[in-house]
């Protein structure tokens, strides 16, 4: 694929100069692509200017005060829009209605219901966000929650080469303040919750909250459905956010104003959802899941899809047809004498209360959690984590979840410091074979924190490890 500097830029000096791709990494410029130079958190993305154009770079785009540059020079008061805007106009095709969703908790699982729901509707449809891309095709994966632009708009094209028409995709505060989003035309956009989290990108509650507002004051646009719950501390902020746009608000949840929840009946592998859509009063139905936080990302994808388009019927159909999502809330299975093990992905302080919740009616016997903390992360969360763990179950394993390039043992202190009761493990393996081997009748074991995860990175390298096959294998033993 390729196209001339002027069909990206209209202005652009060399307009005819031929683009073969684009990329903020200096380390993938191939011959004939445009460079853009980002200043970063931790360097200026200028110093590899001439590394760029060494290894080809036709043109490069930066922000002001870069001097000297020896190819086609686009200057933007704010590159990584222009970056984004640029990717748009070089991939140029996307699915015809794409939604992206953002909230501090529950994005990959509501993007995931979307898909299903669509899907089941007979459309072609997608996902996009932690779990990668998934397609009618397949999986694509994409690095990021909310990849970088170029990614992005490679991506949409790829699925609309596959004939998706419908998209839901995940808009994470660090995709939203970097204009990751920024090129992407949306047909809705969708506010889930806003708790803790990213205090390490972010320095205050309030500028995490503003990153997460940009989705509908900026990416917002006059007629597009704006999608709140309604049960949200900062339902009004948004809510106004899409007034200011002129958006239609559909709000959802126990206090939403067009597809609510009267009544959830829990059942031992699912839950019975007694729903109103717009005042009329819906039949029960079972959906196949369990927790109620599982319940308000299934009636989000719900509110989507009846946004776009969707009735009633159609979305209540898929509802009852959901399947689970890898890595939340996942039964990985029991002991001989029938003790229940899950997987899950709650790595905040809200997560982890809302699954530790959501399991306590399923649970007669002793309710146990093994979960640590990531490193160059939020350590703000790391104490609060544990004096929720310490409140909600009634033994704590702390343990190692992604340290990173911290120190795990200081890592596992400060969460501690919020559970001083608990057992510390540092190996993970160990802490699951441990607990598993103590199961008793009744009681469930949550394995929280890494979810989907198929590695644990420790420095910069990622070491082989599932949750799930680690507590399988000591199942299996346990069984033996
Ligand atoms: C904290 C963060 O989001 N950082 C992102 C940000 O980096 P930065 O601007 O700080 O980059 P930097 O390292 O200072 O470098 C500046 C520029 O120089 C470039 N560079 C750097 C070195 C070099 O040799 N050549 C070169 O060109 C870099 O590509 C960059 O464009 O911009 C870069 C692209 O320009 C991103 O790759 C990078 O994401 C890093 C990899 C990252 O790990 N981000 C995570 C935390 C993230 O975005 N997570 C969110 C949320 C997760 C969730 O809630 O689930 C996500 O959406 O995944
Ligand atoms: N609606 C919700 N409210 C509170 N916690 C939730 C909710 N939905 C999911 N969680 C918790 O958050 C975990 C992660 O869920 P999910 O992956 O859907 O969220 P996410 O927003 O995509 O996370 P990330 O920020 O990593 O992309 C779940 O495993 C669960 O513990
Ligand atoms: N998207 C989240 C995922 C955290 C998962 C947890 N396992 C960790 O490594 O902290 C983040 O990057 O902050
Ligand atoms: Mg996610």
């Amino acid at each position: 694929m390729t196209c001339k500097l002027k069909d990206l830029f209209p202005d652009a000096p060399d307009g005819d100069t031929v683009i073969t791709g684009m990329t903020a990494d200096s380390r993938r410029v191939k011959p004939g692509y445009l460079f853009a130079a980002l200043k970063g958190s931790v360097t200026d993305g200028s110093k590899f200017i001439p590394d760029a154009i060494g290894k080809g770079a036709v043109a490069i785009l930066s922000g002001e005060g870069t001097d000297n540059v020896t190819v086609a020079h686009i200057v933007d008061e704010e590159p990584r829009r222009a970056l984004a805007l640029a990717a748009k106009r070089f991939y140029h095709s996307q699915p015809e209605t794409v939604v992206a969703v953002t909230g501090t908790n529950g994005k990959s699982s509501t993007v995931d219901f979307c898909r299903q729901i669509w899907a089941r509707a007979g459309m072609k449809s997608a996902s996009m966000g932690t779990l990668g891309a998934v397609g009618p095709e397949g999986h694509i994966d994409v690095g990021h929650t909310t990849p970088d632009p170029v990614t992005i708009h490679e991506t949409l094209a790829e699925l609309a080469r596959q004939g998706v028409t419908h998209c839901a995709m995940e808009a994470s505060s660090h995709g939203l303040e970097q204009h990751r989003l920024d090129g992407v035309d949306l047909s809705a956009v969708a506010f889930l919750n806003f708790t803790q989290d990213h205090l390490d990108y972010h320095s205050t509650m309030e500028e995490y909250l503003s990153a997460k507002l940009r989705l509908f004051r900026e990416l917002g646009r006059p007629g597009v459905p704006a999608i709140v719950n309604a049960d949200s501390e900062q339902c009004n902020d948004f809510e106004a956010a899409a007034l200011g746009k002129q958006m239609p608000i559909v709000s959802f949840g126990w206090r939403g104003e067009d597809l609510w929840i009267d009544e959830i009946m829990p059942r031992a592998t699912g839950q019975v959802l007694h729903l109103y859509w717009r005042d009329v009063e819906q039949k029960p139905l079972e959906l196949p899941l369990i927790g109620e936080f599982q319940a308000l990302n299934a009636l989000a994808a719900a509110a989507i899809c009846l946004s776009l388009g969707l009735n009633i019927d159609q979305v209540a159909d898929g509802l009852a047809h959901l399947e689970p999502v890898k890595g939340r809330m996942e039964f990985v299975g029991k002991t001989g004498s029938g003790a229940a093990v899950f997987v899950d992905y709650a790595h905040t302080p809200d997560g982890l209360d809302v699954l530790l919740r959501a399991v306590r009616p399923h649970t007669a016997g002793d309710l146990k959690v093994i979960f640590g903390c990531g490193g160059d992360r939020d350590a703000r969360k790391r104490p609060l984590m544990g004096e929720i763990a310490a409140r909600q179950a009634d033994d704590v394993i702390v343990t190692d979840d992604n340290p990173r390039t911290e120190d795990a043992a200081e890592i596992r202190k400060q969460v501690l410091a919020g559970c001083p009761d608990a057992r510390e493990i540092g190996d993970r393996g160990e802490a699951i074979r441990t607990v598993i081997a103590e199961l008793k009748k009744g009681d469930t074991l949550v394995i929280a924190g890494k979810g989907h995860e198929t590695g644990q990175i420790i420095g910069k390298e990622i070491h082989p490890f599932s949750d799930q096959d680690t507590a399988r294998d000591a199942l299996g033993a346990e069984g033996a």
